[in-house]
């Protein structure tokens, strides 16, 4: 299997003497959904930050192989996707999002078909078309939660997807059609999707949707055998 994202002795710090973690080593390669563990501010939304080029760290992450500069900082972000836990802290629209996503995509689609796909599966999670027009700030978590994922479901330019507790504001049934959703999409030849890095604190998630588990703490990382079940 490729190996897409390779991880070398990644380090982040909160300041200039309080590190979060250091010597972070390891690979996404195709067809994985490694879930994301370790306490709660062990910087696990940070890394995801990193990988995906929104905060500064030292070591090395390569995608496929190269420094993730050699697309161009926009359109890598449309490559391996960062979905943020609070889209509410984007501005504008759904819309506007989608419009603005679209124009760093290589390849010639229509912002209109990416949007209408994106509306079409978040409508399957019960989320009405007119949200789409409503500031992110005006949604409720778990909308603007469902929204910005059927965003990056319907761009379809992900082959990785890096996602911060997505589900985190929704209930059951919600959560249950996300995650099928989701993990059809990993599994179908029609889509660019190929590894996916999941945050969650729920171990009971963890085992429905991971085949990998990676621990994560102040001193490195290390790969976790599958969770048992209670
Ligand atoms: N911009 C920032 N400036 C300073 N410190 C930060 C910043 N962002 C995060 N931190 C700190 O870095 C640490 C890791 O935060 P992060 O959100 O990555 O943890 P986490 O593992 O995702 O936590 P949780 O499980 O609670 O969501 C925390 O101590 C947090 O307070």
């Amino acid at each position: 299997m490729a190996k897409l994202i390779e991880a070398r002795n990644v380090a982040c710090k909160k300041d200039k003497e309080h590190i979060i973690f250091s010597r972070l080593n390891f690979d996404v390669n195709e067809r994985d959904i490694i879930v994301l563990q370790g306490k709660s501010g062990a910087g696990k939304t940070t890394l995801l930050k990193c990988i995906a080029h929104l905060n500064v760290y030292d070591g090395e992450i390569l995608y496929r192989g190269r420094c993730t500069m050699f697309l161009g900082v926009p359109a890598f972000r449309t490559r391996v996707f960062y979905v943020p836990q609070r889209p509410a802290l984007l501005p504008g629209t759904p819309r506007n999002f989608m419009a603005t996503v679209t124009s760093f995509q290589s390849r010639k689609s229509t912002s209109e078909s990416d949007l209408a796909l994106a509306m079409e599966i978040s409508r399957g999670w019960g989320v009405d078309d007119e949200l789409w027009d409503r500031n992110w700030t005006s949604l409720s978590g778990g909308e603007a939660q469902r929204i910005a994922l059927a965003a990056a479901m319907g761009l379809n330019t992900a082959e990785v997807l890096l996602l911060d507790e997505p589900t985190s504001a929704l209930d059951q049934h919600s959560t249950k059609l996300v995650e099928e959703f989701i993990l059809n999409d990993l599994r179908s030849q029609q889509s660019g999707l190929k590894a996916i890095v999941w945050i969650t604190h729920s171990e009971e998630q963890a085992r429905r949707v991971g085949n990998r588990f990676l621990q994560i703490s102040a001193s490195g990382c290390e790969e976790e055998p599958l969770i048992p079940e209670p």
